[in-house]
């Protein structure tokens, strides 16, 4: 059975984790569970169900935890299990730790906050099964210091999981059982598929009113409202281009983004003899998850596949990137690196959390982001301390534009 440390378990990617591990009885094994600490009933039920030995949280709720955890084993008669509960801002990072080089660290914590987990992940040897892109945006430069061996993180954002299938094909490095990546001198470009969100064809004046729930409102995927809140901005797809950049070693300029509003097609590698192989399915994070638990190996009937029975038909459109500046913004971040990107991730979760007070309008999230990466001076980042400093720089920077007290 393969060990499996879940960090962010009680979130959409968390849950929909598990489900997997459900459905493939005898597989994996739990060892450790992390979250905010701010869903601790589920948490505990997760706890219980997957007889987990180690929890983390980022609160110090562990007297509370414990307590739901003892109410739930005596409510389904499941054994006691003598588990420790960690808690702190370290907590999700210790959990990642523990892990065995054998086992899987599967990153399913929110927002740039996971990266000191995705570090400890990566120290241990383990392969880290990384949903959390701000995580790799932020962190960059460190994160690849941190990688023990090429093919270590098996990307589970479902574009990247699609590119990473797609690569599969042409030129690897021989003598690693793991596949690796070398093909890109074949490589032409990377297509990166996006829904266009829930604002899809509307022009920039049409945004200037848009409401929270209206940017909640995703067309095809059911996620955390964060990323949603990202995808209604396209800056989704910008953090998703520089976490491309980062994955496949591809110059920006190689990597296309395309408006396909069905989602069935999660992105694919157009290769230099001009073939272009697309991965499919129905929306579902179920087969990319499943992926990063088991990779290279498949699990079998993971999620619906397509059906050909009835007809139907998928379509493509340009961005259009004057209603949605963000991915050109992030092509000019990724050519800068450094501390760049980690800038244009901490503006945009300080601008997204303001509109989600309504303390910010829709366009400004793009825009405050725009301003606070122009007046930021980019630096090489080698050490998690450097990299902290700019990160609170461009949240104050953010606060001040957007009026807020820091
Ligand atoms: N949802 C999806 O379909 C997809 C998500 N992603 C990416 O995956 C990541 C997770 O997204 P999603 O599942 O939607 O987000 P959610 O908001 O649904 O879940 C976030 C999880 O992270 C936990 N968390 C927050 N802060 C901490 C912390 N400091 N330490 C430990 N755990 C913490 C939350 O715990 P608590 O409940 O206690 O707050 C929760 O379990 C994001 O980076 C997102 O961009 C990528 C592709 C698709
Ligand atoms: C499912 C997933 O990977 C999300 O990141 C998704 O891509 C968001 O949809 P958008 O294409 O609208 O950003
Ligand atoms: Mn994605």
């Amino acid at each position: 059975m393969r060990e499996v440390v879940l960090l962010g378990s009680t979130g959409s990617i968390g849950t929909q984790c598990l489900e997997v591990i459900e459905n493939n009885p005898g597989k994996f094994r739990v060892t450790a569970l992390s979250a905010g600490g701010n869903n601790l009933e589920l948490l505990a039920a997760q706890a219980v169900a997957f007889q987990v030995p180690t929890i983390a949280i980022e609160q110090p709720r562990a007297d509370e935890l414990g307590d739901l955890i003892r109410l739930r084993e005596q409510e389904t008669g499941v054994a006691q299990l003598k588990r420790q509960i960690i808690t702190g801002t370290k907590a999700s990072a210790q959990a990642a730790a523990t892990c065995s080089a054998s086992g899987v660290v599967v990153n399913g914590i929110n927002g740039g906050i996971g990266l000191s987990s995705t570090l400890s992940a990566l120290d241990t040897g383990a392969t880290l099964a990384l949903a959390n892109k701000e995580s790799l945006v932020a962190g960059g430069p460190l994160v690849n210091a941190h990688q023990q061996y090429p093919g270590q993180i098996v990307p589970v954002d479902s574009e990247h999981s699609a590119i990473h299938q797609c690569l599969q094909s042409g030129l690897h490095e021989r003598g690693l059982t793991m596949p690796v990546v070398t093909g890109r001198s074949e490589v032409r470009k990377l297509i990166l598929t996006a829904s266009g969100g829930p604002f899809r064809g509307k022009k920039r004046a049409d945004l200037v009113d848009v409401s929270v729930e209206d940017a909640l409102k995703h067309p095809t995927w059911a996620m955390g409202p964060v990323v949603t809140i990202n995808s209604s901005t396209l800056m989704n797809k910008a953090l998703e281009l520089i976490e491309a950049h980062l994955l496949f070693d591809l110059d920006p300029e190689a990597i296309e983004p395309v408006i396909h509003p069905q989602s069935h097609i999660h992105s694919g590698v157009l290769w230099n003899d001009g073939s272009l192989l697309l991965q499919a399915s129905p929306p579902s994070m179920l087969i990319p998850i499943a992926l990063g638990l088991s990779w290279p190996e498949r699990l079998s009937d993971v999620a619906p596949a397509e059906d050909f029975s009835e007809p139907f038909s998928w379509d493509f459109e340009p961005v259009d990137h004057e209603a949605f500046p963000a991915l050109t913004l992030a092509r000019q971040v990724a050519k800068q690196g450094g501390s760049a990107p980690a800038v244009m991730n901490a503006a945009n979760e300080v601008a997204v959390q303001a509109f989600r007070d309504r303390k910010c309008g829709f366009l400004g999230i793009v825009d405050t982001v725009r301003q606070v990466c122009d007046e930021h001076q980019t630096v090489a980042i080698t050490e998690l301390q450097e990299l902290l400093e700019v990160q609170t720089w461009a949240v104050k920077r953010a606060q001040q534009l957007l009026g807020l007290s820091a």
